[in-house]
């Protein structure tokens, strides 16, 4: 499933219209009638519905809506907010087509009298603003996106909610809080944002004929769901031995820390790794291997210093790296030296990616790919930002960074979205609030590990890995657990359920 931004949607739609041959009509006629069906099947006739029609298309998209569910028996009133000359092209002609068969237009320009008006409503279908919102809300329409909000009954919203903007970065202004939305083609980028999902509502998406190649050449965004694991998730070669499933390096877990590489370490191996080797301080040796019996050992003096020639020599023979779990904030030799010593495939997690920061502004020397994989207050550390901004802007902050840096980035959150350095994103919206607790993303980073490993492209590898810990978590509350007792080291275990859903 795609996810666009408006400039994206209005790009698409103009492929659909020149190059797909589909008259604009047809594309509003295919989101009203789609919509309306959505409505039919989920909302018996007896309610009493008020559409509110705003000036621009997705207004014209209220007015075929009103004329669908007219036609199958529902009790449908239009509002009209906006003047008549506002109204214009595709928008008026549907809104003709409702006067040819119902007088039931009524022109509301204040919001008192709506709020008059709408009292006697069970249910308000928005088709006031779409995606070519910009701006602060002006008046009148302002004062009746509040009273509509204030209304204690069903808000179903076309497309977007009314003044909510379609592309991420926007502080929200008001916009209708909807209870279900239906989105014409394609998701926008604020279904998508912490502070924004949320005025949505529940939502669905109708199709309305856009030909697949528009998304294609307009949008590199994606979310990514089980078909895409499926077919991108390396099958194990029955021939396999522990040298061809990866052999992987996680270095971490200083002396008050030891349980973050043990959560890695185990989590990678579960996640399907042949070998996992822990560099860790020798004083942890007998908890770390004592919880984990799988992995080999590397001890260092200490996470910070310089790697020896004999360190590096031992890791020459490993296929990709992870640094950070438990490693502490001070600065590090040690990760200059992964960078600039050992050409491996490297993922950055936790007090790496503060220990990465003062090493951005000289150009990182690393030829294999470098992923770092931030939750939001991490993000905005490296961004020199804060946390709302970047809860605001996940997708535009993770793009800019991927770009300017070349690397590929894991941005943590309820969506994770995942950007490789020519700016493609996915994102990953599976999990539960269950992993909201300390050492899940020790989890993640043991299990990306294994994925950079045994994929050939790096962005399907991430998403899958992201996949695989969500679903997990997903599968336990389902079932032993709940929200409130998951532990991080459920989700290893719970990721044998996950495999075999995918086989
Ligand atoms: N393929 C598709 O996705 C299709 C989508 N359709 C629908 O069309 C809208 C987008 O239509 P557009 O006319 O470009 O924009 P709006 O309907 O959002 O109206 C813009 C209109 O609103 C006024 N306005 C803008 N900003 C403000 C503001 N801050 N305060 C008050 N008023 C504002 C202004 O007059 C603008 O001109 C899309 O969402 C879908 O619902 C098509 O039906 C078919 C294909
Ligand atoms: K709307």
């Amino acid at each position: 499933m795609y996810i666009v931004t408006a400039e994206e949607m209005y790009e698409i739609d103009r492929y659909a219209i020149e190059k797909g041959g589909i008259e604009g009509k047809v594309l509003m006629e295919n989101a009203g009638s789609q919509v309306a069906q959505q409505i039919i099947q989920a909302y018996n006739t007896n309610r009493k519905l008020a559409i509110v029609v705003g000036s621009g298309n997705n207004g014209g998209d209220g007015f075929v809506i009103a004329r669908y569910l007219a036609e199958y028996g529902y009790n449908v009133t239009v509002f009209q907010l906006v003047a008549d000359h506002k109204i214009k092209g595709d928008a008026a002609f549907y809104k003709q087509l409702w006067l040819n068969t119902s007088d039931k237009l009524a022109h509301v320009t204040d919001s008192h009298q709506l709020k008059q008006r709408l009292v006697d409503f069970d249910m308000v279908i928005d088709a006031i603003l779409g995606i070519g919102v910009s701006g602060a809300i002006r008046e009148p329409i302002r004062s009746m996106i509040d009273v509509i909000n204030h209304l204690p009954i069903t808000k179903i919203s076309v497309d977007i909610p009314s003044g909510l903007p379609a592309n991420d970065g926007i502080e929200v202004d008001l916009a209708i809080q909807a209870d279900q939305t239906y989105i014409i083609e394609a998701p926008k980028e604020t279904v998508f944002c912490e502070d924004t999902s949320i005025y949505y509502g529940e939502w669905e998406t109708v199709k309305i004929g856009v030909p697949q190649a528009a998304y294609f050449e307009h949008t590199s965004r994606q979310r990514w769901c089980k078909k895409n694991v499926r077919a991108t998730f390396p099958k194990r070669n029955k021939y396999a031995h522990k040298g061809t499933n990866g052999r992987g390096l996680v270095i971490g877990g200083q002396l008050t820390m030891p349980g973050a590489i043990v959560l890695a370490a185990r989590a990678a191996l579960r996640s399907g790794a042949g070998l996992i080797t822990v560099a860790t301080v020798k004083e942890n040796l007998p908890i770390v291997s004592s919880s984990c019996i799988e992995a080999t050992y590397h001890l260092l003096p200490n996470l910070t210093d310089r790697l020896t020639d004999r360190d590096l020599e031992a890791f020459e023979q490993i296929d990709a790296i992870a640094v950070g779990m438990g490693v502490g904030r001070d600065e590090s030799q040690l990760l200059s030296d992964l960078i600039e010593k050992l050409d491996k495939p490297l993922l950055i997690d936790a007090d790496s990616l503060y220990q990465l920061k003062p090493l951005l502004e000289t150009q990182l020397q690393h030829e294999a790919p470098i992923v770092i994989t931030p939750h939001y207050g991490e993000m905005a550390m490296l961004t020199d930002t804060t946390v709302p901004k970047v809860k605001r802007s996940p997708f535009s902050i993770s793009r800019q960074f991927a770009e300017k840096y070349q690397v590929y980035v894991v941005l943590k959150g309820r969506h994770t979205v995942i950007t490789a350095p020519n700016g493609e994103q996915i994102i990953s919206d599976q999990g539960n609030a269950g992993l909201a607790k300390g050492g899940t993303g020790d989890v993640l980073s043991g299990i990306l590990l294994t994925m950079i490993m045994q994929h050939k492209e790096l962005l399907p590898a991430l998403a899958n890995g992201c996949y695989l810990h969500g679903k997990s978590a997903d599968y336990l509350v389902e079932t032993d657990h709940t929200e409130m007792d998951l532990l991080a080291t459920d989700v290893i275990e719970g990721l044998s359920q996950v495999f075999r859903t995918l086989s």
